[in-house]
């Protein structure tokens, strides 16, 4: 398989600022300020009914995908992804994560969504145990964690729910899957070390880069706290 993560290098971490803590009147020219640094752009997609808070959703991924070169990462907390989620990669996403607490075959709808072209990801919000979901994890490229209580950006870290990384990355790396992990929510200067270190390679951070003063700078920050604490739990080839 060529790497689905796209010209991020398998041993590298991926750092996917999340646009839900842009200015949404510029969201074109947030992204591009961070384009020379960040792999991925996250965008969170909420519904008013997964969770309850509204943002943006297929227009503004049909704008946003010609608008900027990198990969988006869509991130869909919306209370019906099988309806859905095609459309976002066919909107262009690469990696489309929905839930698992809203949607009765995860399996079926990575499938279709890896036919459509795009990665599959599972997400799993705060309260929502990892192990019964591990023996699907071989049908996605991804695996979301929240971090927070997924529906707000600029919470605080909450570092028990890194237990569920380390369970995911040794579940993963004994069975040799290809699977990026990636954390969601409190992300920062101060807490991605934790996370790297549990298993986790890839990194969404809102608050910490489109709330600093540089957001490319942020980015190149974070990269380096990552990479630092990468030593204690190599990442896993997605490719
Ligand atoms: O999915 C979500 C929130 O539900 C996130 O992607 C937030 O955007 C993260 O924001 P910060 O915690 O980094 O501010
Ligand atoms: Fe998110």
């Amino acid at each position: 398989m060529t790497d689905p993560s796209h010209s991020v290098a398998p041993d590298d971490v991926i750092l996917a600022p999340s646009l839900l803590a842009a200015d949404f009147s510029r969201l074109g020219e947030q992204a591009r300020g961070v384009e020379a640094d960040a792999d991925w752009l996250h965008v969170d997609v909420m519904d008013y009914h997964f969770v309850p808070n509204l943002t943006i959703g297929l227009p503004v991924v049909r704008s946003l995908r010609p608008a900027t070169s990198l990969p988006l990462d869509c991130h869909l907390m919306i209370a019906d992804p099988r309806r859905w989620a095609v459309d976002y990669a066919e909107a262009g996403a690469r990696n489309v994560s929905f839930h698992v607490e809203a949607c009765d075959d995860p399996v079926a709808l990575a499938k279709d969504l890896r036919a459509a072209g795009a990665l599959a990801g599972l997400a799993i919000d705060r309260d929502t145990p990892v192990e019964p979901y591990l023996p699907l994890l071989e049908n996605f490229d991804t695996l979301l964690i929240m971090t927070i209580k997924a529906g707000f950006g600029g919470q605080e870290f909450l570092p028990h729910l890194l237990d569920k990384v380390r369970t995911a990355r040794r579940h993963a790396s004994s069975g040799h899957l290809s699977l990026r992990i990636e954390v969601d929510g409190g992300i920062a200067d101060d807490t991605i070390a934790a996370a790297a270190e549990a298993g986790a390679d890839a990194f969404v951070a809102g608050t910490a880069v489109f709330g600093a003063d540089d957001p490319a700078e942020a980015v190149r920050r974070l990269r380096r706290h990552a990479r630092d604490a990468q030593g204690s739990a190599p990442v896993t080839d997605i490719s």
